[in-house]
């Protein structure tokens, strides 16, 4: 009897443990949290709570050696009451259907927060693209093209760059839709080069929105920026860029990973250097010898920690090792619910990923206004752009944090699923 007991608390520890590893699950109790508190009935949540379509793909490919692998892939769109979908695509061994719709589910709240006409959208490929040659991706992102064309286009729904995929890519997707759809659709995708239609600042976006929230986040803590250290996980498009801003504005990165480890120089890493010797995949740490592992980066001591890689990384094993007083969400899902609680409880201020990753989506929207109205943008109007639309939402959702007594990652939620709930309301969807 008493062993029967321990084997039950334990398959009962256990199956919490998954659940708050599990991104589709631990979105789905915050969003009806959120919704519970905005006044919603059960509905709103039973019609929000999954995508209302998911499309899964098998893309063969001819690889360089002559034979054909298949590869499997999936568009998930969240909700489009309040317009298209929209979203990035990754290509990442580990990408999973249940992944791929709980960060479109993300993207919806994103258009929400910093209030885009969009709903949410997300693809992703199982596949590892640093295996891979250059005709490889091609045919591979040209082959994901084909099989998505029916469910996707300027007005449906509007990729976009995520992990492990860049603006190369978007060029090889938007053209191979032009040839499917016989007419040239710049407003198709997002994240394009910039002499294919994309947008000044949209490279840098995801990371000056970051940057946006950290100055923000600093100022209601009174913490500095100048001399302040911080500690970057990841080094790609979010990380790196992060790192080169955070540096600029004074202050000292003292940690930096990439997916095969960390470096970390208590007085400062030359970032400089770093971001001229890292690879398109992100990889900088293979080129020293003296790394310390991911694990170890997370618990430095530092001022702000910002998880710029992948999902779970900040869990209820380390977050009472976590020494930073903000943590701010580059990433895409690096915190575990259970996380967020005991860095809440420890009294660390956590800018959840819905609000401070959004300056990708942000300005991929403008990219899309651009080729909407074929008139384009300098870098510094993108980016005072950019700047009201993240302070603005900043404010909204600190604010909202402040007088409901709730965590920064239920506030967001509520400020990101008010409106798609408003529009499919009026729809009469509910
Ligand atoms: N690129 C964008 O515009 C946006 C990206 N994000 C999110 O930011 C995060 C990073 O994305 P990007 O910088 O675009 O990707 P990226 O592909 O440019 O870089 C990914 C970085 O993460 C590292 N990494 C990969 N697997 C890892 C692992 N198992 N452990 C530790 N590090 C690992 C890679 O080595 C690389 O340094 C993702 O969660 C993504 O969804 C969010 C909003 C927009
Ligand atoms: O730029 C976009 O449209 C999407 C960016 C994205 O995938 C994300 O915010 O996670």
């Amino acid at each position: 009897m008493g062993n029967h007991e321990v084997v039950t608390e334990n398959t009962q520890g256990k199956k919490e443990q998954q659940e708050s590893m599990n991104l589709l699950h631990s979105t789905q109790t915050v969003i009806k949290e959120a919704l519970e508190k905005l006044g919603y009935q059960e509905a709103m949540y039973e019609l929000l709570k999954e995508p209302l379509r998911v499309l899964t793909v098998r893309i063969p490919v001819r690889m360089d050696n002559g034979e054909v692998k298949v590869f499997t892939g999936y568009r998930s769109q969240h909700n489009d009451a309040v317009g298209p979908a929209k979203g990035g695509i990754r290509f990442h061994p580990e990408v999973t259907e249940d992944e791929v719709k709980a960060l479109s589910i993300w993207m919806s709240l994103k258009a929400g927060i910093v209030d885009l006409p969009y709903g949410g959208g997300k693809g992703g490929i199982i596949c590892d693209p640093r295996e891979m040659s250059f005709r490889e991706l091609e045919r591979l992102s040209r082959g994901y093209v084909r099989a998505i064309s029916q469910i996707v286009g300027p007005t449906k729904d509007i990729p976009a760059p995520d992990v492990f995929t860049n603006s190369q890519i978007m060029a090889w997707m938007m053209d191979e839709y032009s040839r499917i759809r016989e007419f040239d659709s710049p407003g198709f995708i997002t994240g394009k080069p910039i002499a294919l239609g994309g947008s000044h600042g949209r490279e840098t976006a995801t990371a000056k929105g970051v940057t946006i929230c950290i100055r923000e986040a600093a100022k209601r803590r009174g913490i500095q920026l100048e001399g302040a250290r911080v500690v970057v996980q990841g080094f790609g498009n979010a990380g790196s860029y992060l790192s080169k801003f955070m540096h600029d504005a004074g202050a000292k990165v003292v940690g930096i990973s990439d997916a095969y480890g960390a470096l970390y120089d208590p007085n400062g890493l030359d970032i400089d250097y770093l971001l001229d010797r890292r690879d398109s995949f992100g990889t900088v740490t293979k080129l020293f010898n003296n790394t310390i592992s991911n694990k170890e980066l997370l618990e430095l001591e530092c001022d702000i920690l910002v998880p710029a890689a992948i999902e779970n990384q900040i869990t209820a094993e380390n977050a009472h090792n976590i020494k930073a007083q903000i943590v701010v969400e580059a990433a895409n899902g690096p915190t575990t619910l259970e996380a967020t609680k005991i860095l809440t409880e420890r009294g660390i201020l956590l800018v959840p990923d819905v609000l401070a990753s959004s300056g990708g989506v942000t300005v991929s929207y403008f990219e899309w206004v651009q080729n909407n109205q074929g008139y384009y943008w300098s870098e510094e109007e993108v980016i005072e752009k950019l700047e009201k639309v993240l302070v603005k939402a900043f404010e909204n959702v600190y604010s909202l944090a402040q007088t409901r007594r709730i965590d920064m990652r239920l506030a967001a939620y509520m400020v990101g699923v008010r409106k798609m709930a408003e529009a499919s309301r009026f729809r009469g969807w509910v």
